[in-house]
């Protein structure tokens, strides 16, 4: 890695009076990386999320999921009940993720705990999703071993004989496992690349887990990068 490329960051720094609560922010910064990612070549898949959780050993792990709801409860994504994270958020609750658009120089940590959204929330969404997909949901059992990719396709035909698809949103119905997650945050940090990374860093911090719309809960400090 000693010949990685260096390229200096000149994101739009975060001055430092900010918002008493970090809502405005995040919507902010979230509808910029989409409209970026409509605009630019070099931002794609703005919605891409780490999620974080912890098993009931203590041990981390971490992937990516698609950001899929945005209120000032937090951010959300869908996902399955049988996956390895929906059993460690059943052990522990706990969870943080964070959402990077290094082409724009910024980043937003969040760290809390997991609640389940609600399933007409799900549900809609759910109906708004292609239809292969909506199959290969049923195919899936999340996280789980399969012998090979062959079993996964004959299942996803046998799926497909079942719940053609008629082009409406209820011709695959609900799977059971179907679960959506929003970290609901107690801490809240924006990263803005600046030159010769003398980065910004403000960390939003509540005493418990807090909308992030409400600005008695919050309070702001400022890192160094
Ligand atoms: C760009 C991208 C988007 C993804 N979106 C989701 C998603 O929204 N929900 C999901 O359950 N898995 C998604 N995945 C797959 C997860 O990264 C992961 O493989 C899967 O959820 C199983 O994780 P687990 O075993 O830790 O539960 C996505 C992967 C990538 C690379």
């Amino acid at each position: 890695m000693s010949d990685v490329q260096r390229f200096d960051y000149a994101g739009t720094g975060l001055e430092d009076s900010v918002p008493q609560a970090p809502w405005e922010l995040v919507s902010r910064w979230v509808r910029e990386a989409q409209e970026a990612a409509d605009e630019r070549a070099d931002v794609y898949e703005p919605s891409a999320m780490a999620v974080a959780t912890v098993d009931r050993t203590g041990l981390p792990d971490v992937r990516t999921v698609l950001l899929r709801f945005l209120d000032p409860r937090g951010p959300g994504f869908v996902t399955s009940r049988h996956s390895q994270k929906a059993a460690q958020i059943s052990d522990t609750h706990l969870i943080a993720a964070t959402l990077t658009w290094a082409p724009l120089f910024r980043a937003i940590r969040f760290r809390g705990v997991a609640q389940q959204i609600e399933s007409d929330i799900t549900d809609e969404y759910w109906g708004g999703r292609p239809w292969g997909s909506r199959i290969s949901a049923w195919a899936s059992r999340q996280s789980h071993p399969v012998a090979s990719r062959q079993v996964m396709e004959d299942t996803v035909r046998d799926l497909a004989q079942r719940y053609p698809d008629m082009g409406n949103p209820d011709d695959v119905p609900v799977p059971p496992d179907w679960v959506g997650y929003r970290i609901h945050p107690q801490e809240v940090e924006f990263w803005a690349g600046r030159p010769d990374r003398l980065h910004d860093r403000i960390r939003y911090a509540a005493a418990s887990p807090a909308d992030l719309d409400d600005a008695a809960a919050w309070s702001t400090t400022r890192l160094q990068p």
